[in-house]
């Protein structure tokens, strides 16, 4: 690209910036350009000298008999982020299904058997983030795996990300993750209802997302909550951010799979580069707001082609695209 064109797609990069990052006290636009460059500091660069895996080993926790989409949107987003390798554990029924989808998954049929924590368990070693429930279900038997999965990666300090029905466990037993500082909870509008509902004791005006967002967090014990919406607002219990870049008006199952998955990844790169590459900010707040950008830009290039028609597939194909829009240019 030359030079000026460079300049140009750097200026249009901070003038979208500008409209659409806002963090919770009013600050300057440097403030916000320098949050985004934070992000990109925990992109690690793409060199001849890394050995498969070491850009991340992504697993997916979710796949029954009803929902085979949503673990495989999350696991091909990770790969397509930037992860090397993507896990899905799912029940036995669902493994062909999400295996026929794409021979790029690594996919592990134990989800359902009576030694799933143990089998999850020997691969937490080689994980270096787990997304738990896309497509999970609410069956009771994989709910009482999943808490025992849960208990095993925060016992070995594995980063977490809980959506969908994770989060219809979380709500019923929020012990699980309370004050576990690697946790990022990605509530849709209904999720976020339910939640706040189980955890906190005094309404909170719903107008107030911002502070809504912050007040759960805090209740759970600061992990970090980021609610998905018209705006995506986040929070670790202390410091609020917003995502209000441009997305889509297609609301199509499915995007929120991607932004998990999505997560997944960048939480791992924030959480590794350090806090010289962050520079004292939340490495969580910063991959979420990494995701939510990505996610709604992916929405937004695939709507300009595909409009009314537009689906998750056609999204994550705007994941690479996307990503060098945002963060490469
Ligand atoms: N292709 C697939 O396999 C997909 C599977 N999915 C899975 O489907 C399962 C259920 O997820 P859902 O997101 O449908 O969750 P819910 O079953 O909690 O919600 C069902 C629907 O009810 C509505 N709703 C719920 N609470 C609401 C509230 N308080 N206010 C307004 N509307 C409310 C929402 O429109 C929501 O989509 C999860 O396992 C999820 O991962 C989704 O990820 C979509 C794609
Ligand atoms: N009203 C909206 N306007 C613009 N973007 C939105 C709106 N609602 C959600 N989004 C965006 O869509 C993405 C997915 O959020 P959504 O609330 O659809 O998740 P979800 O319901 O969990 O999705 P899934 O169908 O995968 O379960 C997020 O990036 C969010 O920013
Ligand atoms: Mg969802």
């Amino acid at each position: 690209m030359a030079v000026g064109s460079v300049w140009v797609a750097a200026r249009v990069c901070r003038r979208v910036l500008r409209r659409a990052f806002s963090l919770h006290k009013p600050h300057s636009i440097t403030d916000m350009e320098n949050t985004l460059q934070l992000v990109r500091n925990i992109i690690p660069p793409l060199t001849t000298k890394k050995h498969k895996g070491q850009d991340g080993r992504i697993g997916i926790v979710g796949g029954c008999q009803e929902y085979t989409g949503a673990p495989y949107f999350a696991a091909i987003s990770a790969l397509k982020v930037g992860a090397d390798l993507s896990h899905v554990f799912c029940t036995r029924e669902a493994a062909p299904v999400i295996k026929s989808y794409s021979p790029e998954l690594i996919v592990h049929p134990v989800l359902d058997s009576p030694s799933a924590v143990r089998d999850v368990e020997t691969w937490l070693p080689r994980l270096h983030a787990l997304v738990v429930g896309p497509g999970l279900g609410r069956d009771n038997v994989l709910l009482e795996n999943v808490k025992g999965i849960l208990e095993a990666s925060k016992a070995r300090d594995v980063p977490i990300i809980i959506d969908a029905d994770g989060l219809w466990l979380i709500a019923q037993h929020p012990a699980l993750i309370h004050g576990y500082r690697k946790a990022v909870l990605t509530p849709n509008h209904g999720e976020f209802t339910r939640l706040s509902d189980a955890v906190l004791r005094d309404l909170v005006d719903g107008s107030d997302h911002r502070e809504a967002v912050r007040r759960l967090s805090q209740a759970l014990g600061n992990v970090t909550v980021v609610r998905k919406g018209e705006r995506d607002v986040m929070s670790d219990g202390e410091h609020v951010l917003e995502c209000a870049h441009e997305g889509s008006s297609r609301r199509c199952g499915g995007q929120g799979d991607l932004l998990s998955g999505a997560l997944g990844v960048l939480v791992h790169w924030a959480l590794h580069a350090g806090p010289e590459k962050t520079n004292g900010s939340s490495p969580l707040l910063l991959a979420a707001l990494g995701a939510c950008s990505l996610t709604r830009q992916c929405g937004h290039q695939a709507f300009q082609k595909h409009g009314r028609s537009t689906t998750t597939t056609d999204m994550i194909a705007e994941v690479g695209p996307a990503f060098r829009r945002l963060f490469e240019t």
